[in-house]
């Protein structure tokens, strides 16, 4: 699914107005219903609903949601703020449209917000995509109030006073909303970790626009759902053999912690990988044979860390490397010798980041378009930089991604997978539950198998994102997100993947 801007969202109102032959009031009304349906099924007509409507179409919304709920019995009272000779002729004809029975009230200074309380429902329609400067004066006292108060607040569209594709100037008022409804598609600023106090809970409504429009109109930012992801897995061949579904290396495990290794290869394992060969620190190599039989393992001749490297490196389709290792000095060497001997693709994460991220002559090695980084966000400070905020990680995500010619898949909630020419993809699946010692280590097992089978490695990220966070999602209904582990999601893998099988 695409993210537009704020400025290709008002491009797509306008062609589907044009396209449809109706008036920009008729796609307002639309919305609005399609906003009105979702606050139904949501909230009882048993509290009062105070709905704060800015000037522009965004207030526009909120009129006629006013109406559309008084229609349907809910105790309704509505306020406008801002200069009415500057409203938009969509506001000013659904003003005139409000029965005179439903209350309405003009609020010119901050004491004549009302005093809210939980009883209270608020639908927050000051402002949409259409902001275009940090909100001040009564319109920041506004949303102070309402950020003040225990009611519960729904923002249309977006919460008033944030901008939906760039940095909001740190001195603008923002709306703390509990649920945040959009239209057609998802914002930008919905998927950004900063952003979390203000959004709440959101999800987006279809309200028709040009499906023709959005598909011609060019973007560099994708949303992942099961749509995009379910038809990319690839069936099975009857005549098959594990052959076919490649041969993976996976260089993990440290004294203390093998269980990285343990981890990444069951997960592996699970992800449909022809042969799996470890090596592991001699200490490991009984641990990783008992517990992960199907595996074949090496033992290095360092009895702690990884100090060398398998011969024959490049029989293996795939590498992957960094879990549990440690970042001690001798695994640095084998780690540039890995970057200069190996000719297949590098899945590298946890220490191999840490070890690459430090050192200029090892990032200087690295081969193009054949790395696949997984960090986690101190990862990838490590490995990038440090960043001011959200937008600016991204931006500097891309262009490390274009100078290295490398994937990045920045983990956590929502993660980021930015490419070498330049897309962004965010993740749809996936919970807070996953937040948890390991679950790293498993998506690292997940993405190297993907790449052993021969799936493009932009394809590997994005399944391998995708069906990790589904494995956590089917984890959490079943043992909640409070006692899931990293092998819970490992153990739902299966599950996940016919999930993605079945309906494809
Ligand atoms: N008819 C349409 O095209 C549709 C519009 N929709 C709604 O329209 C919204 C966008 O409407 P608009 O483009 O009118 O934009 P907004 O409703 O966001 O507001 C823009 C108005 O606010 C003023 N303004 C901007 N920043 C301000 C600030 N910081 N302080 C004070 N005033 C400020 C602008 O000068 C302008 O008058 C969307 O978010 C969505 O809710 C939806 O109904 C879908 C259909
Ligand atoms: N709040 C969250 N919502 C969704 N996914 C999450 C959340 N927190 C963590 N995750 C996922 O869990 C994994 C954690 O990886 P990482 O931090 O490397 O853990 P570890 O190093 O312990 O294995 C990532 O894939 C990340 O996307
Ligand atoms: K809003």
């Amino acid at each position: 699914m695409k993210i537009l801007t704020a400025a290709q969202t008002r491009e797509a109102d306008a062609y589907t107005i044009k396209a449809e032959g109706i008036s920009s009031a008729d796609l307002m009304e639309r919305a609005a219903k399609a906003f009105t349906t979702w606050f139904e099924n949501k909230f009882q007509p048993t509290k009062e609903v105070l709905v704060f409507c800015g000037p522009g179409n965004n207030g526009g919304d909120g009129l006629v949601v006013a109406r559309l709920l008084h229609q349907r019995n809910y105790p309704v009272r509505v306020f406008t703020v801002g200069a009415s000779e500057k409203a938009s002729s969509d506001f000013k004809t659904n003003l005139k449209l409000l029965p005179d029975e439903l209350k309405h009230f003009h609020i010119e200074e901050a004491n004549q917000v009302p005093d809210l309380n939980e009883d209270l429902n608020v639908i927050d329609a000051l402002f949409g995509t259409g902001l275009n400067r940090p909100v001040t004066g009564i319109f920041a006292d506004v949303i102070e109030k309402l950020n003040s108060s225990a009611a519960c607040i729904t923002s249309i569209d977006i919460p008033s006073g944030l901008f939906s594709d760039s940095q909001t100037p740190y001195e603008g008022a923002i709306i703390k909303a509990d649920y945040t409804i959009s239209f057609e598609l998802p914002k930008l600023a919905f998927l950004l970790p900063q952003h979390e106090e203000y959004i709440g809970e959101w999800h987006v409504i279809p309200i028709g626009l040009s499906e023709q429009f959005i598909s011609e109109t060019e973007t560099n930012l994708y949303y992942t759902t099961y749509r995009d992801i379910h038809y990319k897995l690839k069936p099975r061949k009857k005549f098959s053999h594990k052959g076919t579904f490649g041969h993976t290396l996976l260089l993990c495990g440290g004294f203390g912690k093998m269980g990285a290794a343990v981890l990444a290869a069951r997960a592996c394992l699970r992800s449909g990988v022809g042969l799996l060969t470890l090596q592991v620190p001699s200490a490991g190599y009984t641990v990783l044979q008992t517990a992960v039989p199907e595996a074949m393992t090496l033992a290095d001749k360092s009895r702690k860390h990884l100090s060398e490297l398998p011969q024959d490196i490049n029989k293996y389709n795939a590498i992957g490397v960094g879990p549990g290792l440690g970042t001690e000095r001798i695994t640095k060497t084998a780690i540039g010798q890995l970057l200069a001997t190996s000719s297949h693709p590098l899945i590298i994460d946890a220490d191999a980041i840490n070890l690459i991220g430090s050192s200029d002559k090892l990032k200087a090695q690295l081969p193009k378009n054949r790395v696949i980084f997984t960090p986690h966000p101190k990862e990838f400070e490590r490995l990038v930089g440090k960043s001011n905020n959200d937008y600016d990680r991204l931006r500097d995500m891309l262009e490390f991604c274009a100078e290295y010619g490398c994937y990045v898949v920045l983990k956590g909630s929502n993660t980021a997978i930015g490419t070498p020419e330049g897309k962004l993809y965010f993740n749809s699946t996936g919970n807070a539950g996953m937040a948890t010692g390991g679950t790293g280590d498993v998506l690292t097992g997940i993405i190297t198998a993907l790449v052993a089978q021969h799936y493009t490695l932009e394809d590997a990220c994005l399944l391998g994102v995708y069906v990790h966070g589904l494995a956590g999602d089917l984890a959490s209904s079943k043992v909640g997100d409070i006692a899931m582990t990293a092998s819970d999601v490992i153990d739902h893998l299966p599950q996940a993947f016919l999930h993605l099988q079945q309906s494809s």
